[in-house]
């Protein structure tokens, strides 16, 4: 048994989503991509207490499952060559319903069994709330895993600089990933290396990310249908295509990732304004969209996100997965303020909703404080359930829990 040194201050460890701008599904092929953390996040407050109890709770997909941490035995590396193994974990009396929630229990289950269980910790409340859409393309998924492989990491104080060195990032995103793969079988790593390293980068699966300097502002609008979708499915999908069409889905993937090296010239050009590079980045959006459609992962939905964008001269993509879920709308350089709130009107007429996001905040962040005040003091004032006092705050109010953009 490995004991571990545990600091009992209650804390918030939070990761953001992203959007991929170019190079979806061809990235889980070793493609490369190119994607930015958007200014919504997944927070999860830690409350350690005294006894074993575990408790999780989800407010936003209702799961709330507490368990005695001692039943619960220590995953194995390598349980993840055996799927059924992980689901096996549930069955130690842990009552969890199906749906959303029982893959997000899963993935806490799996993380707790490598990371905690048999280190003698203590028990703890964990509460995780996302101002993100769930399941919508925007890496709720791996914003949530990258958020509790922090949060789990610290309890158990195997970090060593608050989740900012770059061996603690190094960290949180090897087992975040892992909580991807317990999700979705073979993720790219894309979504949990953003929510973890965050602003603005080219990732190729297998490598490290690579940070890229944009010249060029990135303003996009992210427009999301609110038609769901299911990364899993989406991505056995193309899998399915390309068993039945190898060298046809592979010369796709191939356009795919010429698309994004391009896009990575053209966000690094030294000069942003140039007309030339604005229209060929218009071009990209559309025929990288056009690409993903050929694999078959567009939808209604997000062909009529396009014909509205097109009526103000602007190109969108899906982004993410597709099948519903988001897409984005690449705004010209110099575009007015005036020009991206009528193009978000027009889409929030069709019913859509449409999302003002800065694209390259900061990524993974622990935090033992709320301004100059300890969360231990400033969520103990309000009620003794810490976990309540979280669950119910306003959405502004958990923002304030993670740097400023
Ligand atoms: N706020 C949340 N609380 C708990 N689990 C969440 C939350 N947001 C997302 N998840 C997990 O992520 C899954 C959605 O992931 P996915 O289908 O990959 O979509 P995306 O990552 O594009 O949002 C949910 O079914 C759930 O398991
Ligand atoms: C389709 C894919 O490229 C991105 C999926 O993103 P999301 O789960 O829809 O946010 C899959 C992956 O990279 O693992
Ligand atoms: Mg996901």
């Amino acid at each position: 048994m490995v004991v571990v040194q545990q600091d009992r201050r209650p804390f918030v460890a939070s990761a953001p989503g992203k959007v991929i701008m170019f190079g979806e599904h061809a990235v889980v092929y070793g493609k490369s991509a190119i994607a930015g953390s958007v200014d919504m996040r997944a927070y999860a407050l830690v409350v350690p207490h005294s006894g074993h109890a575990v408790r999780l709770v989800l407010p936003d997909i209702g799961v709330d499952i507490a368990f005695d941490g001692r039943r619960l035995p220590r995953v194995q590396p390598g349980a993840l060559a055996h799927p059924g193994d992980v689901e096996a974990l549930l069955a130690e009396g842990i009552d969890v319903p199906d749906g959303p929630g029982r893959m997000a229990a899963l993935v806490f289950v799996y993380l707790y069994g490598s990371l905690v269980a048999d280190t003698g910790a203590q028990g703890f409340s964990i509460c995780v709330r996302s101002l993100l859409p769930v399941g919508a393309g925007l890496g709720s998924s791996a914003a949530y895993s990258v958020a509790l492989s922090a949060a789990l990491l610290q309890l158990t104080g195997q970090l060593h600089g608050d989740g900012a060195s770059e061996g603690d990032r190094r960290l949180i995103n090897g087992w975040a990933f892992q909580g991807e793969q317990v999700a979705h079988g073979t993720p790219s790593g894309i979504d949990n290396s953003v929510a973890t390293y965050g602003g603005f980068l080219e990732y190729t699966k297998g490598r490290d990310p690579a940070p890229l300097q944009s010249t060029r502002a990135l303003r996009v609008v992210i427009t999301n249908t609110n038609v769901p979708k299911s990364t899993k499915a989406l991505v056995a999908g193309v899998r399915a295509l390309r068993d039945a069409h190898p060298a046809i889905v592979d010369s796709i993937l191939d356009a795919i990732h010429s698309v994004s090296t391009t896009a990575a010239e053209l966000f690094q050009a030294p000069d942003a304004d140039d007309s030339d590079a604005e229209q060929r980045l218009h071009d990209i959006v559309r025929v990288n969209h056009g690409l993903l459609m050929a694999l078959g992962v567009s939808h209604p939905s997000l062909e009529r996100v396009r014909d509205i964008a097109a009526r103000y001269r602007m190109a969108s993509k899906l982004t993410g997965a597709g099948g519903g879920g988001c897409a984005l709308t690449l705004v010209p350089s110099g575009a007015p303020k005036s020009a991206t709130a009528e193009v978000a009107a027009a889409m929030a007429a069709d019913g859509f909703e449409c999302y003002d996001t800065v694209v390259g905040g900061a990524g993974v962040s622990i935090t033992y404080a709320v301004g100059a005040e300890s969360i231990e003091a400033w969520i103990g004032k309000q009620s003794s359930d810490p976990v309540a006092v979280f669950a119910a705050l306003p959405a502004a109010t958990i923002a304030s829990l993670a740097p400023s953009q």
